[in-house]
């Protein structure tokens, strides 16, 4: 595992808002675009308000993704489109018509799904992931169709919450130029065990070649991962 441990979550989520500046900063320069996709839950709320102050990021040639939608509307308080909007959106200057949500709110799911993989780029600069205490990663929770499921976004039925969720495939997620998933909190740190030991075939564990920017609660019980600030 490629991880990047940080004392606090304030600076797990410095460090992650400092790589996303570097590498739009580096993708409008190689490719004239930075593509990126966001995740939503509550972990990247901190990363998201650091990086609406930090400056020189070329806004105007970035296009914003999701790696995954509850199945709610864009006003919903569950909304992880809401969750970037009013946290990181609204206070910098990217063209709206390069923000590209999920529309949680259509039925069936499946149309959502469709209309979304149709928008995205050949290919993503950077996926943003977290990771949820049952080792689910976007909306590919465990024992859940969308595991297997081909093409680029699915609609995936987790009948542990009895609703439906769009997430990016596993082929989605590991044909982005880079993956870096952002993980914090004590209650994260056996499953981050578990995983770096390959045990509990958690759907985390799919994800290949990602980043990890976790605080050291989180990674408590990882083996020899010593703080690199
Ligand atoms: O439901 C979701 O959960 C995961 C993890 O969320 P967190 O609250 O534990 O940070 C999140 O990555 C995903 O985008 C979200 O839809």
């Amino acid at each position: 595992m490629n991880v990047r441990t940080f004392s606090t979550p304030d600076l797990t989520a410095a460090a992650a808002a400092e790589a996303f500046a570097q590498a739009a900063r580096a993708a409008v320069h190689d490719r004239g675009a930075f593509h990126v996709a966001l995740s939503g839950g509550s972990t990247p709320k901190l990363m998201y308000r650091v990086l609406g102050d930090l400056p020189e990021i070329p806004w105007q040639s970035v296009h914003i993704y999701f790696s995954d939608e509850r199945s709610v509307g864009p006003d919903s308080p569950d909304s992880n489109f809401r969750l970037a909007q009013d946290e990181l959106l609204s206070h910098v200057p990217v063209p709206p018509a390069q923000v590209h949500r999920m529309a949680g709110e259509v039925r069936p799911l499946d149309t959502a799904a469709g209309a979304y993989a149709a928008l995205l780029p050949a290919r993503l600069d950077v996926v943003l992931l977290g990771m949820g205490d049952d080792g689910h990663t976007a909306s590919l929770f465990p024992g859940t169709d969308a595991l297997s499921a081909g093409g680029r976004v699915a609609a995936n039925f987790v009948p542990r919450l009895d609703t439906g969720r769009l997430t990016f495939t596993f082929a989605e997620i590991n044909a982005a130029r880079e993956r870096w998933i952002l993980v914090t909190g004590a209650g994260k740190a056996g499953i981050l065990r578990q995983v770096q030991q390959d045990e509990g075939g958690y759907p985390i564990a799919g994800v290949q070649d990602a980043v990890w920017f976790i605080d050291a609660a989180a990674g408590a019980e990882l083996v020899s991962a010593p703080p690199s600030a």
